[in-house]
Formats: structure tokens, sequence, C-alpha cells
């Protein structure tokens, strides 16, 4: 049986329509969320399900049974609210508080205060960290901890259904995380269900099984987070630049919007190369967004500093993590905003090519050690080793706008172009005998600017993956004959 029914439920304050015609319904044991711009009217149809409004057009059921033939300590026998302000009441402490969500489970004129009543004013308080401040009144609260002492009160309510308007409102994270990780095992365990209003998209989508997304009153999308609060949409009901990302460790979208103030000038032509004396620096006068497999800063960054160290033949690559962003710390770049890579090459070697092209710019630096060749198809045959700081390392910056496809497809082109490099150079696998591929320890980094031209794609059918296969390509067999002619003055 579903836990709560709506059905064409429409509401005016007035002549002002606030709520037209919506519909939903929601199963016992889900975590519903209610999002929304700012007047759309999540508030008045959470007051219209509590009762707080009369219900003058659409029909609402709880648990089969109509709203309007339920008294109030009827409904509240089956559903608890948390509003959205809630004021503290003068005089009350938080066990009084918290007691008065026992009221619809008390019985006759002299109701008296049961074991029941106390375990669950006790359970409630321990759920939302309040039990060491029962005695308190509830004017010394902080704002959040009132939040929490006002839930505390639903809970204590034993509610099969809970209503909640923006129920981490004034809360830290901590608070946050355990009050939705609580709300989220009771909804799963079946023991409750939950609707909330939620402003903030990125919990609404976290926690929530399914969200209704009103708009100006009306349904503007109902399902799971994943398949209706896509940026189109978004954008759409909140008339605002909405961007999409995947969450790092859930299979949930996260959100996020993109400030008026980003830098419209391009300025592939703010990077500067430089050199200490083990290592090559380059420095962007703007942070780039890199995708890499750098040792510091892998996977998605925003970076201003690339940090190719290098280290002797004999190093101990146990803590190379460690060890470099200590190196970074040591020499005065942030490791949460620089990319740090490793090569054994003397690093003064580095090859830097730039190309102009009508419309954008892209440019390289790379430095190529190959003792440590690898063919990547037939490294299977080797015996395991601890990695060995031969490498080829390389950095990709390119004056423009780049969606994750052509990031990804820009760092297929660049191995592609990187494996011909080799090839040409006939760069062997020295256990296999085999043409090597790369080495064992590679770093590529393709790092944007975000302004200006956008580049859908970066494969070698695109302009810009021609102008990459390229580059590569020819600092690749300049870094290698560098290293080679270096080696041969030793
Ligand atoms: N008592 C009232 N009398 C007249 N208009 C009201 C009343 N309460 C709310 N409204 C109006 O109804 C519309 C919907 O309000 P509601 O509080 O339901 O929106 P909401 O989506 O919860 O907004 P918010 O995100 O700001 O909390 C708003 O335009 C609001 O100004």
């Amino acid at each position: 049986m579903m836990m709560l029914e709506v059905r064409a439920v429409s509401h005016r304050y007035g002549p002002k329509q606030v709520l037209d015609r919506v519909t939903f319904s929601v199963e016992k044991g889900e975590l519903f969320g209610i999002v929304g711009p700012n007047g759309s009217g999540k508030t008045t149809l959470l007051k219209l399900i509590c009762k707080e409004l009369p219900l003058a057009s659409g029909e609402i059921k709880i648990h089969g049974q109509p709203l309007l033939a339920l008294s109030a300590k009827q409904w509240a026998r089956f559903a608890a609210v948390l509003p959205q302000t809630a004021e503290a009441a003068p005089g009350y402490t938080v066990r009084e508080t918290v007691a008065l969500g026992r009221y619809a489970h008390q019985r006759g004129l002299f109701p008296t205060w049961t074991k029941e009543d106390e375990a669950a004013v006790q359970e409630a308080l321990r759920a939302v960290g309040l039990a060491d401040k029962i005695d308190e009144p509830l004017e010394r609260l902080s704002g959040g901890e009132r939040q929490r002492a006002y839930l505390a009160r639903a809970l204590a309510q034993k509610p099969q259904l809970l209503l909640l308007d923006e129920p981490t409102n004034h809360m830290d994270v901590s608070g946050q995380v355990r009050l939705l990780d609580r709300l989220a095992e009771a909804a799963r365990s079946r023991d409750l269900t939950v609707v909330a209003v939620f402003h903030d998209m990125n919990v609404a989508s976290l926690y929530c099984d399914r969200v209704l997304v009103l708009k100006e009153g009306k349904t503007a999308a109902l399902g799971t987070p994943t398949d209706v609060m896509t940026p189109a949409l978004l954008e759409e009901v909140f008339a605002a630049p909405i961007v999409r990302l995947a969450h790092p460790a859930a299979a949930k979208p996260m959100f996020s919007f993109v400030p008026k103030g980003k830098q419209e000038e391009s300025s592939a032509g703010g990077l500067r190369l430089s050199f200490l004396d083990d290592a090559a620096v380059l420095a962007s006068c703007q942070p780039l967004r890199v995708l890499s497999s750098a040792l510091i800063g892998a996977g998605f960054q925003w970076a201003t500093h690339f940090v190719n160290r290098q280290v002797g033949l004999d190093y101990d690559c146990g803590d190379a993590e460690g060890d470099m962003r200590r190196y970074l710390e040591q020499h005065g770049f942030s490791p949460e905003r620089t990319i740090g890579m490793m090569t054994a090459v003397d690093v003064h070697d580095a090859v830097w090519l730039q190309k102009e092209g009508e419309a954008f710019s892209v440019a390289i630096m790379t430095t190529a050690g190959v003792g440590n060749a690898v063919d990547a198809a037939r490294a299977w045959q080797h015996k395991p080793l601890a990695a060995r700081p031969g490498t080829i390392n390389m950095v990709i910056v390119i004056d423009g706008v780049l969606t994750e496809a052509a990031f990804v497809q820009a760092m297929m082109t660049a191995t592609e172009a990187k494996v011909k490099a080799l090839a040409d150079c006939s760069v062997c696998d020295l256990e296999t005998g085999t043409l090597a591929t790369g080495t064992s320890t590679d770093s590529l980094a393709v790092a944007a600017t975000q302004t200006g031209r956008t580049f859908a794609y970066a494969g070698t059918a695109t302009e810009l993956g021609r102008a990459i296969g390229r580059l590569v390509y020819e600092a690749t067999i300049e870094a290698l004959d560098r290293y080679k002619r270096r080696r041969g003055r030793r």
C-alpha cells in the first residue's frame, strides 16, 4: 500500500494560484524529495499534507485513508512534521520539547508517562546527538541544535511518515550527514517513509530515492535523481547555469553552478617554463582544468603548476607519492593545485613546443627516458618488478574549453602519437625484444584553459586532435633524441 497519495492537488492564497494539479505517490520506505526554487509551492504542499492548510482541491491519502477523514490525533499517530522554521518556545527544556512528540500516543484525560514514552524520548535524543543537552532550555541552544531538538520531537512521535521542510537547515556537515544517514537507514529498513523538502540539490541527489521537481506550483519532473535531475531541466527550473558531475564514490549525480566572474579571456600565452636544479616547472597564470595520470593530482583537477621532478636512477619508489608531496611543499607548491610527476631523465632536456592555430593554441612539455621501456601488449611476460623511474612525462596545454569526452580523446590521441614516435625511433622492450609502447611509469596530463572556443572532441578526425598528435609526435622524437645524446656523452 502507498504511504502517501497526492492527486491533482491545487492551492490558492486568495487569487494567487501556488499549486496546480500536483500528483505523486510515495511508497512505504521511500525517501522522497521535493525540490524547486523559492516560492514554487514546496512548503505549501507539505502544509496541505500535514493538515496545516485546508485541502480545497484534489485528494490526499495517508496509508489509504483520506486526509479529511483523519482527526488531528489520528494523523499524528501516522505522521510527524518538522517545519521550516521552528521558534523556541520560551521556558521549555529539550526534554519537555521532545516529550511533546508523545502526545499522540497518550490516552485518557489524565495520561500517564509510560516506560515506552520515556524510551522513545531517549532514543530520539540519541539519534540526533542531543542526549547530553536534555535539561538545557531550548532558547539556549544554537540554531542547528534547536533544529535537532525539533527533529527529535518528530522522531519521538514514532511516525510511519515523516514530513520535513529543509531538515538540514542550520546544520553543520557532520550534523547533516548523521541526520540524513539515519533517515536513509530508517527508510531502508522500511520503518519510516520520509518526504522532505530540500534546497540543496546534492543532498537530494545523494539521499532521495525519487524527487518531485516543482516549478511555479506545477510538476516539472518526477523520478529518480539520476533520471530527472538533468542540467537542462534544472537550468530551466532554477534559471541558473547548472553543471552536473559524477560523484566520485556514489552512483549519483552532483551539481554545481558556474559563477559569473569566470575569466573570459583565453591565455595559453600565460604559460611559463622554468627550471629548478632538479625540476622543470610549468606555471600558468590562470587555473587550468587537468586530466592526468600523474603521481600528484591524478584524475580531474584544477591546477596552476606542473612540476616534473628529477630523481636518481636508484630512487626508492616505496612512498613516491608522500615524498613528492613533501617535495612540492618544501619548494612552495601547493599539492592541491599542482600536478607532480617524477623522472630519472635530466629535466633540463625537457622539450617545449607550441602551436598557434588560427583559433586555438596547443603547447607541450615532455621529457623522455626509455631505460624502462615496455611493450604494453607483452608486459604480462615481464617478471613482476617494483616501479622504476625511467619514464616519458608529458604535459599538454590547450587554450580552449574541453568537454570530458575531449579530455579523454586528447589522452588517447597523445598516447597513440607517443607510441608511433617510439616505434619510429625503434625503442624496444628489453625483456621481450619487441617494439615498446611506452615505459612502465609514464605520466600524461592534458590541461585546458576552459575559456574561449569549445572542443567537443579531440580524436584524430578533429583539428585539435591533429594538432595534439603532431606536437606529441614531434616533441617525443626530440625528447628521445636529447635523451640519447646525453647518454652518449656519458
Ligand atoms: N500565507 C500566505 N499567504 C499568501 N501567499 C503565501 C502564503 N504563504 C506562501 N505564500 C506564497 O505562495 C508561494 C509558495 O510559497 P511556499 O512557501 O509554498 O514556497 P516554497 O517553494 O516552499 O518556497 P521556499 O523555497 O522559499 O521555502 C509563494 O509565492 C509565497 O509568497
